[in-house]
C-alpha cells in the first residue's frame, strides 16, 4: 500500500527544488518494483541519466534504510530527507575517520541517523538533534527493526541547546562527525559548537552551503542565504581547519579539525 499510493503520485510531483530532488530515484524504484527487482536506486538530479547511473551502480542501501527512505516518502517535507548516495559517501567518511561519536543536527525522519548507527562500532553512540517530537513515531520502528535503537540517542530540544550541554558535560573534542542539517540561521551557531565537540581529525559536515545558488548574491531579505554565505567566507579563512566544499546536491562542506 505504501509503496503503490506514493508510485500513484508520481507523476503529480514537482521535484525541482533546490535541495534534494528525488524524481530520478522515483522513476527507478518504480521501474525496479514493476520489473520486481529488489535493487533500490536514486538520482537527485531529476532525470539526470549519468547521476543515475552514478546511483545505480554504486549506491548500497541496508534494506531498513530503504523502507524508512519509503516511509519518508509519504511524508509531504520528504524533500529534506538527505539524498541516499550522499548518506552512503558520509557513512563511508565516518568508517574511515573510525567515528563512534557522530552528532546529527537535523533529524527529520532519522535518514542520516541510522546510516550512521549502522557504521559505528557496538560501542558506538549517535547524538540526534531534533526540535520536537514530531516525527519519531515514524523513526524508532525502523531503528528498532535495523538492532540500533540503543546506538542513537535522540535529543529533543533547539540543538544548540543540546550542543552547549554537551560542552558543560564537558565532552568537548570527543565526538568525531558532525553533521549539520538543521535550521540555516543557526549554521554558524552549529558550526562553532561542533568544531568544539569534534576531536582533532574529526569532521565537521555542513549541509546546503550552495542553498540552491542564492548564495552568490544574498537577497537582502534572505536571511538563510547569507548566513550561509557569511559562514562559507568565514571557514574558507578559517585556520583551525582543513577544508573542502564540494558541489554534489545542493552543496556541502567538510571542515576536518586541524
Ligand atoms: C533538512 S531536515 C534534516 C534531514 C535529515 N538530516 C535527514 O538526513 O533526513 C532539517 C531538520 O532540522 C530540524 N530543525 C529545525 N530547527 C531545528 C533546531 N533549532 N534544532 C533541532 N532541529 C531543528 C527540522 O525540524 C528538520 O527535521
Amino acid at each position: 500500500m505504501i509503496i503503490s499510493s506514493f508510485l500513484a503520485n508520481i507523476g503529480k510531483r514537482d521535484f525541482l527544488c533546490n535541495c534534494t530532488i528525488h524524481k530520478g530515484r522515483l522513476q527507478y524504484l518504480k521501474r525496479q518494483l514493476e520489473f520486481t527487482s529488489a535493487l533500490i536506486s536514486k538520482s537527485h538530479k531529476g532525470d539526470d541519466p549519468l547521476l543515475q547511473y552514478v546511483v545505480n551502480n554504486s549506491l548500497r542501501e541496508h534494506p531498513v534504510l530503504t523502507k524508512l527512505w519509503l516511509r519518508t516518502m509519504e511524508d509531504p517535507k520528504n524533500l529534506m530527507m538527505v539524498a541516499a548516495e550522499q548518506a552512503q559517501f558520509m557513512a563511508n567518511l565516518a568508517k574511515l575517520i573510525e567515528a563512534n561519536k557522530p552528532i546529527e543536527i537535523g533529524m527529520y525522519t532519522g535518514y542520516n541517523a541510522l546510516n550512521l548507527a549502522l557504521v559505528v562500532p557496538e560501542n558506538g553512540l549517535v547524538v540526534a538533534c531534533k526540535i520536537n517530537e514530531v516525527y519519531v513515531n515514524i523513526s524508532k520502528p525502523f531503528f528498532k527493526e535495523a538492532g540500533v535503537e540503543d546506538k542513537i540517542d535522540i535529543r529533543i530540544k533547539p540543538a544548540a541547546e543540546t550542543l552547549d550541554e554537551l560542552l558543560t558535560a564537558g565532552k568537548a573534542g570527543t565526538f568525531d562527525f558532525v553533521f549539520i542539517d538543521a535550521d540555516k540561521k543557526n549554521y554558524e551557531t552549529y558550526y562553532e559548537k561542533s568544531l568544539q565537540l569534534v576531536r582533532k581529525g574529526g569532521i565537521v559536515a555542513i549541509e546546503n552551503v550552495l542553498w540552491g545558488g542564492r548564495v552568490i548574491n544574498p537577497a537582502e531579505d534572505d536571511l538563510s542565504s547569507q548566513t550561509i554565505d557569511k559562514l562559507n567566507k568565514k571557514l574558507h579563512k578559517d585556520e583551525r581547519i582543513d577544508l573542502s566544499m564540494l558541489t554534489v546536491a545542493d552543496g556541502r562542506t567538510l571542515a576536518i579539525k586541524r
